[in-house]
């Protein structure tokens, strides 16, 4: 399969809540390995596109592909083949508060394996577990002893549970401190580089965009009014856009951005960009970008 393959593709997309329509002829191509950050304003309905593609929305109108495979009005024998092959991390987790962490993973493979035994099972979940950066000693815990970070790791030890070519993700920093928030993003973009993943996933996170999209798909209107990298974004006049990526926050991200960067090639060449890092700013590195971060969180608009 070539890389430029559309693994999503959605076209004439409406969705009707009553009298409110959300959506109005929508369209948009997710392509193959990539990480596409969608984001809009609240209530936008970057939730109920993902909940469209996944089968948990019935659109009103329009057609839906995954896999080059049309995904509605499939009879269930159909529709669990191709759901086999996505996982779903929905907002704060949804974790099975009564299931343990291994159980919760073990959750897709019981549904869609039934025949797996109760060691290989196990042997899955623990794999899960520590692919996501949990401690080993995970596993036998419940959601409420976890941290929110751990929780959202344990979500997405669930939704790797099947081996997925394709990752939903839904707002997965939300709520998770600067550090965690980071350290969620560099998971996410190791699984896309390790695993070959294609990646939609839903924010509201200037950083999250800047460090891990390749492309970012923004919707108002009702529809998709653009997708591109950042760059290709920023070049277009729409208000939203400009006031979303070029407003304090998004100078911010930018910022923290080229700090990262800085920083890392610091690591690489000390004495060679020690001049170029210090002359850009006042302080550098980690603790900087981390504060930038925090700052943006405390404004309360994650
Ligand atoms: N099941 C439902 N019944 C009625 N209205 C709904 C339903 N689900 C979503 N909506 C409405 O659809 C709109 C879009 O919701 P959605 O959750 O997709 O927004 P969003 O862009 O993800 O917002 P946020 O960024 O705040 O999470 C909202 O007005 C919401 O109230």
């Amino acid at each position: 399969m070539a890389d430029d393959e559309t693994i999503i593709r959605v076209r004439g997309l409406t969705n009707r809540f009553g009298d409110a329509t959300i959506h109005d002829g929508l369209d948009l191509d997710v392509r193959r390995g990539e990480i596409l950050g969608v984001v809009g304003g609240s209530g936008t309905g970057k939730s109920v596109l993902m909940r469209s593609i996944v089968g948990l929305q019935s659109p009103a109108e329009g057609e839906i592909e995954v896999f080059g495979e049309p995904t509605i009005g499939r009879d269930e024998t159909e529709a669990v083949e191709i759901r086999k092959r996505w996982g779903v991390l929905f907002q704060g987790g949804a974790l099975f508060s009564t299931l343990t962490v291994a159980e919760n993973v073990q959750v897709p493979l019981r549904e869609f394996y039934p025949e797996l035994d109760l060691a290989l099972l196990d042997e899955i979940a623990s794999y899960k577990v520590v692919m996501t950066g949990l401690p080993s000693d995970a596993g036998p815990k419940y959601p409420a002893e976890l941290s929110g970070g751990m929780k959202k790791r344990a979500g997405l030890a669930r939704a790797l549970a099947l081996d997925p070519e394709l990752l939903f993700l839904d707002e997965p920093t939300a709520g998770l401190d600067p550090i965690g928030a980071a350290a969620f993003d560099d998971l996410t973009k190791a699984l896309q580089r390790t695993l070959g993943l294609t990646v939609f996933l839903i924010t509201h996170d200037l950083d999250t965009l800047y460090a891990i999209c390749d492309r970012v798909a923004v919707l108002a209107d009702k529809k998709v009014i653009a997708v591109g990298t950042i760059d290709e974004l920023l070049a277009l006049d729409h208000p939203w856009i400009q006031e979303y990526f070029n407003g304090p926050r998004g100078r911010a991200a930018v910022a923290s951005k080229e700090d990262a960067s800085a920083a890392a090639q610091a690591h690489a060449h000390p004495t060679e960009v020690t001049e170029k890092a210090t002359g850009e700013r006042s302080q550098g590195g980690l603790a900087d970008n981390n504060a930038r971060r925090a700052t943006t969180d405390a404004e309360g608009n994650r």
